[in-house]
């Protein structure tokens, strides 16, 4: 099985997860990237169980229309039901890290308004600990010199996303070499570097479920307790 199969079947089994408990007036949270995609394809076949989706990016909201999907603003949604979106990291806390597509604030944002957060991945994203991927974190541009030099007194490595200007019109920084062994911790303290509008540690709000997929599967797993 391919790793793109993979994702395929994984955004199917996220709308056979969420299918039976979509009601016509609900409105959804959609993330950014490969397996959020391939869950929007899946969930063109449900468009009218459900009323709409938020987006967590310009990229989601325009496939979502494109299958014919409501897209709707958060300031006008409310509480959402669920939030559906891939994840770069998970390990078994169901901590993540998120913003390899460079969604990571938006995505916080909509999956903080949700109830649920699912995320759905390929068994490649599977870790011990958080940080073999490079943790993503969206500044301010005026702020990127100063908030590089920040990160490096924490033995990071930051490295500039070349070409990268967010939706919000910001810049990526992306810290290499890092080993979080508190997520938790970790996460507020580079939120707190002033210049950094968020990072992408999903730990204060890490995942209800996650989705794995497996060539022998989709596994559904907890956090362990
Ligand atoms: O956080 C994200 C975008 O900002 C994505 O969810 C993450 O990068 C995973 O992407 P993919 O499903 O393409 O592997």
């Amino acid at each position: 099985m391919t790793q793109d199969e993979m994702k395929k079947a994984v955004g199917q089994a996220a709308v056979d997860m969420i299918r039976s408990r979509l009601e016509k007036d609900m409105i959804i949270g959609v993330g950014t990237g490969s397996t959020a995609n391939c869950f929007i394809d899946a969930l063109a076949s449900c468009r009218d169980l459900f009323a709409g989706a938020v987006a967590s990016s310009e990229a989601t909201a325009e496939r979502l229309r494109q299958v014919g999907i409501e897209v709707f603003d958060l300031n006008s949604a409310g509480s959402l039901a669920f939030y559906i979106d891939g994840a770069d990291e998970f390990d078994g806390a169901l901590n993540l890290i998120k913003g390899g597509g460079a969604a990571l604030t938006r995505e916080k944002i909509v999956a903080a308004a949700s109830k649920e957060f699912i995320c759905i991945v390929d068994q490649s994203k599977r870790v011990d600990v958080l940080g073999r991927f490079p943790l993503p974190i969206e500044v301010i541009p005026m702020a990127r010199s100063y908030v590089a030099r920040q990160l490096a007194a924490l033995d990071g490595q930051p490295v500039y996303r070349e070409g990268c200007i967010t939706d919000n019109g910001n810049i990526i920084l992306d810290v290499h070499h890092l080993e979080i062994l508190d997520p938790k911790a970790f996460e507020r303290f580079i939120n707190n570097i002033v210049g950094v509008v968020t990072n992408g540690l999903f730990a204060n709000r890490p995942a209800d479920v996650v989705l794995m997929s497996t060539p022998a599967g989709v596994e559904e797993i907890r956090a362990r307790t």
